[in-house]
């Protein structure tokens, strides 16, 4: 499978580090990006092939990921559009926050195959997870492409109505920014109450992993495992008191709720704007 990335930027990166080791060859995959340093980095790393603007490799691809900003995706459809084999229709997927599926098909040339998916940075380490959402265009065998292309780096989440992307968007693709904050407000605590910066690291990482892994093996709901932490009266009583009376929860939600909502304004203004 011939795999052309357009963007080789964070995502992109992440992305490729995990194809690379597990999907192909770093040799079956072809990264187009402006950033010739990028392009340097993304060679010597992963072993696959670079080059600055769209080109022949392109057209010879079987997929075609789209991992540009949401803003740049309507240039890049453009660029793109008269590379594309309208006939052989190859797989178009794009990762960007927001940009719906009808505007990429209309920016394309009233384009089919087209997956949205939502991708995370922890796929770096083959930890990510992905929404995903196929147009009706796409072939039971590019379906399973695309789910090979994104399980490479951890499991995948079919949708069955691609609005739901924003709220995945929300969670999982916003989300490891959510925890890496908590995290380094664990770790500003710790060194306020006098533990080093390395310590504060060291039990802020482990408490999240523990606190995950445990989640995810017990049996029991998340709420009753938080109630054992919680002895009556005692010191985690006294943390999510406090937490609840600054309204940490609540704002979490809004927060998330902001997150999608963003999505969806950038699907109406950058579709709009075509
Ligand atoms: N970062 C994340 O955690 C996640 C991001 N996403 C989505 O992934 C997409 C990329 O995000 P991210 O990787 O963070 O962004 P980056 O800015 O890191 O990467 C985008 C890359 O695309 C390049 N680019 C710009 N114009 C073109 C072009 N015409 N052709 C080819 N490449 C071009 C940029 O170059 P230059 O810098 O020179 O402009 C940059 O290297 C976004 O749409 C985002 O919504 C999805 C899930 C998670
Ligand atoms: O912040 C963003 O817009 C992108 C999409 C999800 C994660 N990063």
């Amino acid at each position: 499978m011939k795999i052309a990335f357009i963007g080789g930027g964070n995502m992109a990166a992440a992305l490729i580090a995990g194809l690379a080791d597990k999907l192909t060859a770093g040799a079956n995959i072809h990264v187009v990006d402006p950033n010739v340093d990028a392009l340097a980095r993304l060679r010597l790393q992963y072993g696959v092939a670079t080059a600055p603007a769209a080109d022949a490799a392109v057209s010879a691809a079987d997929v075609i990921v789209l991992a540009v900003k949401p803003q740049s995706m309507r240039e890049v459809t453009a660029q793109l559009l008269p590379l594309i084999d309208q006939r052989k229709q190859p797989l178009v997927i794009s990762i960007a926050a927001g940009i719906r599926s009808a505007d990429l098909s209309r920016w394309l040339g009233g384009y089919g195959a087209i997956v949205r998916c939502m991708p995370n940075t922890p796929a770096l380490i083959g930890k990510g997870i992905t929404g995903m959402a196929a147009t009706a265009g796409v072939s039971a065998a590019q379906v399973k492409a695309a789910d090979d292309i994104l399980r490479a780096v951890g499991p995948t989440v079919w949708l069955d109505d691609e609005s739901k992307i924003d709220a995945v968007t929300a969670v999982s693709g916003s989300g490891p920014a959510y925890v890496f904050y908590f995290i380094e407000a664990m770790q500003q605590a710790a060194e306020e109450m006098g533990l080093t910066a390395e310590q504060g690291k060291q039990l802020a990482l482990a408490t999240m992993a523990g606190a995950t892994q445990l989640a995810e093996q017990s049996n029991e709901a998340v709420p009753v495992l938080r109630e054992r932490v919680t002895s009556k009266g005692g010191t985690t009583y006294a943390a999510l008191t406090s937490m609840e009376n600054s309204g940490v929860k609540a704002a979490i939600i809004t927060a998330m709720k902001a997150a999608a909502a963003r999505g969806k304004a950038l699907g109406d203004e950058l579709g709009a704007a075509s």
